[in-house]
């Protein structure tokens, strides 16, 4: 489960998040949504314990993530930034090991192969796993961070905009990828995912959190708490959910 309590954030001065409390299980795939400068990132960012908050507290199937030390924080989350950098020149099948660094501490055993190996294959980076990451384009890079994020096989996957440079095959294989990936079975992880588009949204999210301002405007299933009245009123210009193709899609209005 992941708790956060009144938690306020301020940075230079100036208030980014405000009293946000929130709770969801495990489980599932949560959106965050909200516009721009919203406190999405900012948000997603506390709950790996990365921020110290002015206020409140973020726990993390009950690990308090703000005392937490680095690698205790890294077994329950892993966390995939908005626009991931690199500057050595690594291919992508070190990028992927990457993420098996928590489990091998620079001992890769056979699992740690095989789960970098399967990362590469569900994330469709077979014929790319030799490249450097500076030749890929800015889709395939992302799949390869994505990977790696992946592959640190944590209970919970928080995902920055993964999906902002991809097209639409991949945004596809992806989100079926993480659809796949927690519904209810023995290895269920959780993905918190901050999303712009909403039809995505409409039709991968089981829950959005839905900030505006630093500030929690709504939570709750995505079949309830999505709404178009709620879309039109967070981002300032009307939407409205239609059916198409027995599947939600947003559209302007
Ligand atoms: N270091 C900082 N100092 C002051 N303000 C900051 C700092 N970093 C971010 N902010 C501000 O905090 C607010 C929230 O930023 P954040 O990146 O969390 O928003 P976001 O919802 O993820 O936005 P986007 O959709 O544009 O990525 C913004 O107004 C931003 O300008």
């Amino acid at each position: 489960m992941i708790q956060l309590d009144n938690l306020s954030i301020t940075k230079n001065g100036a208030d980014i998040l405000r009293d946000v409390s929130l709770k969801f299980g495990q489980g599932g795939i949560t959106a965050l949504i909200g516009p721009n400068g919203a406190g999405k990132s900012t948000l997603l960012n506390a709950i790996a314990g990365l921020i110290t908050p002015s206020q409140g507290s973020v726990t993390v199937e009950g690990c308090d993530m703000i005392r937490a030390r680095p690698p205790e924080r890294a077994s329950h989350v892993a966390l995939l930034a908005q626009n991931e950098q690199v500057t050595a020149r690594l291919t992508v099948r070190d990028l992927v090991s990457f993420g098996r660094w928590t489990h091998h501490k620079g001992r890769p055993k056979d699992e740690d192969h095989r789960k970098i190996e399967e990362s590469i294959e569900a994330f469709d980076l077979v014929t790319l796993a030799d490249r450097r990451l500076d030749e890929l384009s800015g889709g395939q890079r992302q799949r390869a961070f994505v990977a790696m994020a992946w592959a640190q096989e944590t209970p919970w996957l928080l995902l920055d905009e993964p999906l902002s440079a991809l097209d639409p095959r991949h945004v596809r294989d992806i989100m079926d990828r993480l659809h796949a990936l927690t519904r209810p079975g023995e290895n269920q992880r959780s993905v918190v995912i901050v999303l712009h588009d909403l039809s995505v949204t409409a039709r991968y999210a089981d829950r959005i959190v839905a900030l505006k301002n630093g500030q929690l405007v709504t939570t709750g299933p995505r079949v309830l708490a999505m709404t178009g009245p709620m879309l039109s009123d967070l981002f300032g210009t009307g939407l409205a959910i239609e059916r198409f193709g027995g599947r939600d899609v947003v559209v302007p209005c």
